[in-house]
C-alpha cells in the first residue's frame, strides 16, 4: 500500500520546491474575544496546514479553549475570522461544521442517550443514512473499547468513557478536520495508545487533527506540527523541529512560557 506523505515530509518537499504547498485546513486571523476585562485570546492568527497533525499547547487559562471554540462555531469571535478548507465558520456554518469533526471540552453531551444512540443520532443529524450511521456506530464502538456499554446512558460512563464516545461522535461523519479539545484526559493508557494510531491514520490519509493537550513529550511524539500559546497569543507555531529547536518541545515550552519556581514550597508543606 502506498501511504500519502506525512505533513511534515510535505512541508520538506514544499519548500524544496517538490510539491505546491499544501492548503490550509484551518486559518485563524486576527481571533479575539474578551470575558468583561479579560482578553482570552488576544489576536491569534494560525495556520493549520491539510494533512497535518498539530498539537496546541500552552499554561491553563491560556486561551486555548476558547481559541477552538471560535475555530469551530461554538463561541462568536468579538473579532477576527476562522477558514475550514477556505469555508468560514461564521458567514457558512452549515457548509464549515459539515466537514468539522468537534470533541469540544466542558460542553454537556446528550448523556439521557445511550453511547450507541449518542453516535446514531450524530451520524443521523451530519444527514448520513441509517444503514452507514449503524455500521459506523459498531465499528467506531469496537475501536474505542465500548461495545460492552454501547446500551449503558452515557450519564453512567466515567469520565474516560464520555471522552471517547465524544470522540466518537467527532468521527461519524468522517469528517475532514478532527478539532479535539484534550482528548487524552483521564483516557486509560491502552485506549490512548489506540486511539492515537485511529489519530494518525486519520492524518495519513489526508485528514487533518487539530489536538490540544498538556504533555509535550506526547505532542512531540504525535503531531507534526505546532503551536505554543500563552495569555491569548501565539508564542510560536511551525513544524515541531522549527518549534523545539535544539532541545525538547518541553525546554522550548518553559523558555517561552515560563512561570518556573524551582523551589520546594512552603516550610510547613514538608514531613516532619
Ligand atoms: N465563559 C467564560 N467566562 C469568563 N471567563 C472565561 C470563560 N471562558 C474562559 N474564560 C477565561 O479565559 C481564559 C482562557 O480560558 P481557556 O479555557 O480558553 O484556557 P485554556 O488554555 O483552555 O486553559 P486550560 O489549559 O486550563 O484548559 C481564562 O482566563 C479563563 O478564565
Amino acid at each position: 500500500m502506498t501511504r500519502a506523505p506525512t505533513a511534515r515530509a510535505r512541508a520538506t518537499q514544499a519548500r524544496a520546491g517538490v510539491v505546491d504547498e499544501p492548503t490550509a485546513a484551518l486559518e485563524l486571523r486576527g481571533l479575539r474575544k474578551s470575558f468583561g476585562a479579560k482578553a482570552a485570546v488576544d489576536g491569534v492568527d494560525l495556520t493549520v496546514p491539510g494533512g497535518s497533525f498539530f498539537g496546541l499547547v500552552g499554561p491553563n487559562g491560556a486561551g486555548k479553549t476558547t481559541t477552538l471554540s471560535m475555530a469551530t462555531g461554538l463561541l462568536r469571535p468579538d473579532a477576527g475570522t476562522a477558514r475550514v478548507h477556505g469555508l468560514d465558520v461564521w458567514s457558512d456554518p452549515f457548509a464549515a461544521k459539515r466537514i468539522i469533526g468537534n470533541l469540544a471540552d466542558g460542553v454537556e453531551l446528550f448523556d439521557r442517550l445511550t453511547g450507541e444512540q449518542l453516535i446514531v443520532y450524530t451520524g443521523l443529524l451530519f444527514g448520513l443514512d441509517r444503514a452507514t450511521v449503524a455500521s459506523r456506530a459498531s465499528d467506531l464502538l469496537d475501536l474505542l473499547d465500548l461495545t460492552s456499554s454501547a446500551g449503558s446512558p452515557v450519564s453512567d460512563y466515567s469520565a474516560g468513557m464520555r471522552k471517547k464516545i465524544g470522540l466518537a461522535a467527532a468521527l461519524v461523519h468522517s469528517p475532514r478536520l478532527l478539532v479535539l479539545d484534550e482528548p487524552f484526559e483521564s483516557v486509560d493508557p491502552v485506549s490512548a495508545a489506540n486511539i492515537r494510531d485511529i489519530l494518525a491514520g486519520f492524518a495519513r490519509s489526508g485528514g487533518t487533527v487539530v489536538v490540544s493537550s498538556h504533555s509535550m513529550d506526547l505532542v512531540q511524539r504525535m503531531c507534526d506540527h505546532v503551536a505554543i500559546v500563552a495569555a491569548g497569543r501565539v508564542l510560536a507555531a511551525g513544524t515541531i523541529d522549527e518549534v523545539r529547536g535544539e532541545g525538547t518541545l518541553e525546554d522550548r515550552f518553559l523558555q517561552l512560557v515560563g512561570g518556573r519556581r524551582h523551589d520546594e514550597g512552603p516550610e510547613w508543606l514538608r514531613g516532619s
